[in-house]
């Protein structure tokens, strides 16, 4: 598979939870190369979509492509290997451990060898691993992290652990990133920060990346083009300067207690 940003392609997706249907009908296509949003009040579904991409969830019916290649009903673990990494609205990471420990975890898919030759160190798991960590610190150094690489990461703010989830997320060299809320619990510092690098990650890194997130002043800034998800189905698809004044989706918003999501206030800068 060449390295080469991934086009992603849903269609008429659906899960249920028992009685309960999650996501209805969504389809959506992300061209190669875009940052595509994904917007909606609480409880919408994005959150359970992105597990449909990643494997994490099993969609009850529909298709997902990578590439025009069929991957629902993969695992979490197989989607890897389609190029696709993730962070999550709450990085689990592992606080007594520096930040360079923490993102070397997300370099396992790509270490030479398996579990076997890792705990005997064979000579070729050492070399990968040695680049693995030459790569992480040139990583950290480019997103801001190179000064705290040597840092426990329980040390380091909310916001600069998902920084460290999203260098763990490049390590693993994905073609197609997915980040669930990146900017909450940011401040406004912090979220300015990662509207300014997010397109140079994208184009450094040729990536294709889709977002969820409740700041709409990071998407407007950020996305190519946004979906409305409300009650798991597809609310409109357009610019994010279309979805917030779009007279469906300023409704669905304002049936929530707070309004400041669509005006484009940040959510707990
Ligand atoms: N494993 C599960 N079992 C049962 N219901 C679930 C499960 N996962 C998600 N849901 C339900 O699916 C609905 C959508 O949740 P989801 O987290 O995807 O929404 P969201 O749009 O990401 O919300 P938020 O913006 O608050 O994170 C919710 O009603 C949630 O309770």
């Amino acid at each position: 598979m060449s390295a080469v940003a991934a086009e992603l392609v849903l269609r008429d997706i659906n899960l249920r939870f028992g009685g309960i249907k999650v996501l209805q009908d969504v389809s959506m296509a992300v061209e190669s190369g875009r940052i595509f949003g994904l917007v909606g009040p609480n409880g919408a579904g994005k959150t359970s979509l992105f597990n449909c991409i990643s494997g994490h969830y099993r969609a009850s019916s529909g298709s997902i492509t990578i590439d025009g290649v069929e991957t629902s009903g993969k695992s979490a673990s197989q989607m890897t290997k389609f190029g696709l990494a993730r962070t999550f609205q709450h990085p689990a990471l592992q606080l007594h451990e520096t930040v360079l420990e923490n993102v070397l975890l997300g370099a396992h898919s790509t270490l030479a060898g398996g579990p076997v030759s890792w705990a005997l160190r064979m000579p070729w798991t050492t070399r990968s691993e040695k680049a693995a960590r030459t790569e992480a610190a040139e990583l950290l150094e480019r997103l801001g992290l190179g000064d705290v690489a040597d840092t426990p990461a329980g040390e380091l703010s909310p916001g600069l652990h998902k920084t460290i989830e999203l260098v763990r997320a490049l390590l693993s060299k994905p073609r197609l990133l997915l980040l669930d809320e990146p900017a909450a619990g940011l401040s406004h510092t912090e979220v300015e920060a990662f509207i300014a690098s997010i397109r140079g990650v994208r184009d450094d890194f040729d990536l294709t990346i889709v977002i969820v997130e409740h700041h709409m002043g990071l998407i407007s800034a950020v996305t190519d083009r946004v979906m409305v998800l409300d009650h798991g189905a597809t609310l409109m698809e357009g610019t994010a300067r279309e979805a917030q004044s779009d007279p469906r989706v300023i409704e669905a918003y304002l049936g929530q207690a707070s309004t400041a999501e669509v005006s484009g206030e940040p959510a707990g800068a």
